[in-house]
């Protein structure tokens, strides 16, 4: 054991050097929006057929000023009197100001349709895709920051869409057009504007980094602030029986607080940001109206081209100002988007083979073996120390140990849902590396201590959402274990909505439904880990007959503090510090006067006193 140990430590220290094995959450930008551009890529003609709505929006709207202005120079200032020239120029007028309007409102519906549509499969493949990332990736990440992941991070991805490509599209081309329009007018006025452009660069350069890490400090503060949200209302009735509830407001006042100072920083960034594009755009117009000003009096340009440049200057700021205020939500979209193509380029640590071996369900017996088994989680020391296991098909087990002992690895390592460090863990002969992991699930079915129950119907509580299963069969199920009357009793039966994690049932009703669940699936290989400690003596022994019933044929284990719940198994293994310290029935364990006697000793002292 103690070379698998040296070697295993070996290949980690190795791994750590080459980086191989090493989660990399971050991806580059780069990357993450190439790959962002795959889930755009089916969405091409919608986005050409969005570019020239835009186009068409926005020649519509800029071409009316230059309209005023042919009517100034041309009829008013020409001082010709046709009223029909007046009135056709009016109705082209609103004739642009209904194609705007029209072409405006198809570029806003078919951009977000399609940005929602992106987003909508983002978010799906991402949910599917970390609900098959391993467990050791759930140990380290708090389910708070996946929340954000799936929520807050996509919908930053949303306002990629609906702000920022929206802005770039539409004020960029708002920009050039003006530009283009204002050298159609004149020249030299066209051209004392764009000296601004560098002022203009200036300010927003100047502002874009304090703005940008205003606007970090802010999401970083949201985040704390929703994780912990998410996490102490997991564990509110913890909170409550601890009497933590002061404590735990107090640590949400300085979270919140914190959150509130750093979106008002943000906020005053902004305004101040505004502020000064605002004094620039007033002092531009101050200064075409003199210059301008001075042009008509010398006769070098009409009344309508200063008219039309005011107006145009008047529009430059506009989309300026958007575009640059665009920076933050392309900051939080960028920090988003590296963030969800982070966790798609996690690889789940426990995979399937390339060519997995199949391995019907029907024909397996469930012979299970845990060959010279070395395990620990991530990097801390093994907890399991060169287990050696042979359990035959249809055996009953139980296991023994105190807290800490390796038991629930122990498991986890037969439903796969960690690898071993090194030695191998078998059914019927076939490693469970071998297998498909769904084929596997199949096989070996758990009922935990703490039952999970989703909200939705008793129903599909107990087939998991899976209509294939009948009614029939789900009430057959409920009724061996002894949950059928308890249903019945239930406003609507079988169809009873059932509150999140099942919280509207005591914790031995939840765990026969997920008795029934186990029952409704046929597994060949059936564990129970603690699954009675929350039952009462009654209700224990409804399961205690329902078992003898379901684990007939079938291989069993049954891990448990309580000594009397494994009393009666075929072997008792007695687990220690990641090994096994004796094994036998009870009767020859007790004979034997080793750790098991003395943990029956301690057990009948404290529950059969
Ligand atoms: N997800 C985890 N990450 C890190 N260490 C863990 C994790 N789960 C268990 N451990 C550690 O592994 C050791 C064995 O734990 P395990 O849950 O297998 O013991 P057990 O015998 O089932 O205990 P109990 O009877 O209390 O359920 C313990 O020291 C525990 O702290």
């Amino acid at each position: 054991m103690a070379n698998s140990i040296r070697n295993w430590e070996a290949d980690q220290k190795a791994d750590r050097q080459t980086g191989k094995n090493q989660p990399k959450p971050d991806i580059k930008y780069v990357s993450a929006f190439r790959a962002l551009s795959a889930f755009a890529k089916p969405h091409k003609w919608s986005f050409m057929l969005i570019f020239f709505c835009t186009l068409l929006a926005i020649a519509a709207e800029l071409l009316q000023p230059y309209l005023v202005k042919v009517i100034i120079d041309d009829h008013l200032m020409a001082g010709k009197g046709e009223y029909s020239a007046i009135i056709g120029i009016g109705a082209l007028y609103l004739g642009l100001a209904a194609m705007s309007l029209l072409f405006t409102y198809l570029q806003n519906n078919m951009l977000q349709y399609t940005g929602q549509s992106i987003v909508a499969k983002v978010r799906k493949q991402l949910f599917e895709h970390i609900s098959k990332l391993s467990m050791s990736y759930f140990d380290r990440t708090s389910s708070g920051s996946l929340i954000t992941h799936v929520s807050s991070d996509t919908e930053s991805l949303n306002q990629l869409f609906s702000q920022v490509l929206m802005s770039v599209l539409r004020d960029g081309m708002t920009l050039v057009i003006i530009i283009f329009l204002m050298f159609q007018l004149d020249v030299q006025l066209a051209l004392y504007c764009l000296l601004l452009l560098p002022i203009i660069a200036g300010i927003a350069i100047g502002f874009r980094s304090y703005m940008r890490r205003t606007y970090q400090r802010a999401r970083t503060q949201l985040s704390r602030l929703i994780a912990f949200t998410a996490e102490n209302l997991a564990g509110m009735n913890l909170i409550q029986a601890f009497h933590q509830e002061k404590e735990q407001q107090r640590e949400f006042t300085e979270r919140n607080e914190g959150y509130f100072r750093a979106n008002m920083k943000e906020v005053k960034t902004q305004v101040w940001f505004r502020c000064s594009f605002d004094i620039l755009s007033n002092l531009s117009i101050a200064f075409v109206t003199w210059l301008g000003g001075m042009a008509v009096l010398n006769k070098q340009i009409e009344f309508g081209v200063l008219y039309a440049f005011i107006t145009y200057i008047r529009l430059f700021f506009q989309p300026l100002n958007t575009i640059t205020q665009q920076w933050n939500t392309l900051q939080s979209a960028t920090v988003a988007v590296t963030r969800i193509w982070g966790i798609f380029a996690l690889k789940p640590e426990v995979e399937n083979k390339a060519k997995p071996r199949a391995l019907a369900k029907a024909q397996v017996r469930g012979d299970i073996e845990f060959d010279h088994v070395v395990f620990g989680y991530g990097e801390h020391a093994p907890v399991i120390r060169d287990l050696s296991l042979r359990i035959r098909a249809g055996e009953r087990i139980g296991i023994v140990g105190t807290t800490g002992a390796g038991k629930s690895s122990l498991i986890s390592l037969l439903c796969r849902f960690y690898d071993v460090r090194s030695g191998g863990v078998r059914i019927d002969g076939m490693d469970v590396r071998d297998m498909e992991q769904s084929q596997l699930h199949r096989i070996v079915g758990l009922v935990q201590q703490e039952p999970y129950l989703y909200s939705g119907s008793v129903l599909d509580n107990v087939r998991l959402f899976d209509t294939d299963i009948d009614e029939d069969t789900v009430i057959e199920a409920c009724r061996l274990v002894g949950a059928d009357a308890i249903i019945q009793r239930m406003s609507d039966g079988y169809n009873t909505r059932l509150s999140e994690r099942g919280s509207g049932l005591s914790a031995g009703e939840r765990q026969l439904i997920s008795f029934a669940r186990i029952i409704v699936f046929q597994p060949k290989i059936l564990i129970l880990d603690e699954a009675t400690a929350n039952l009462d003596s009654y209700s224990e022994q409804l399961l205690e007959q329902a078992l003898a019933i379901v684990s007939k044929g079938r291989t069993t284990i049954i891990i448990a503090h309580r000594l009397s719940t494994v009393m009666k198994a075929d072997r008792i293994i007695v687990m220690r510090k990641g090994a096994i310290a004796e094994q036998g029935t009870h009767s020859e364990l007790v004979r034997r006067h080793g750790y098991y006697e003395e943990l029956y000793r301690h057990s009948r002292g404290k529950v059969f006193a």
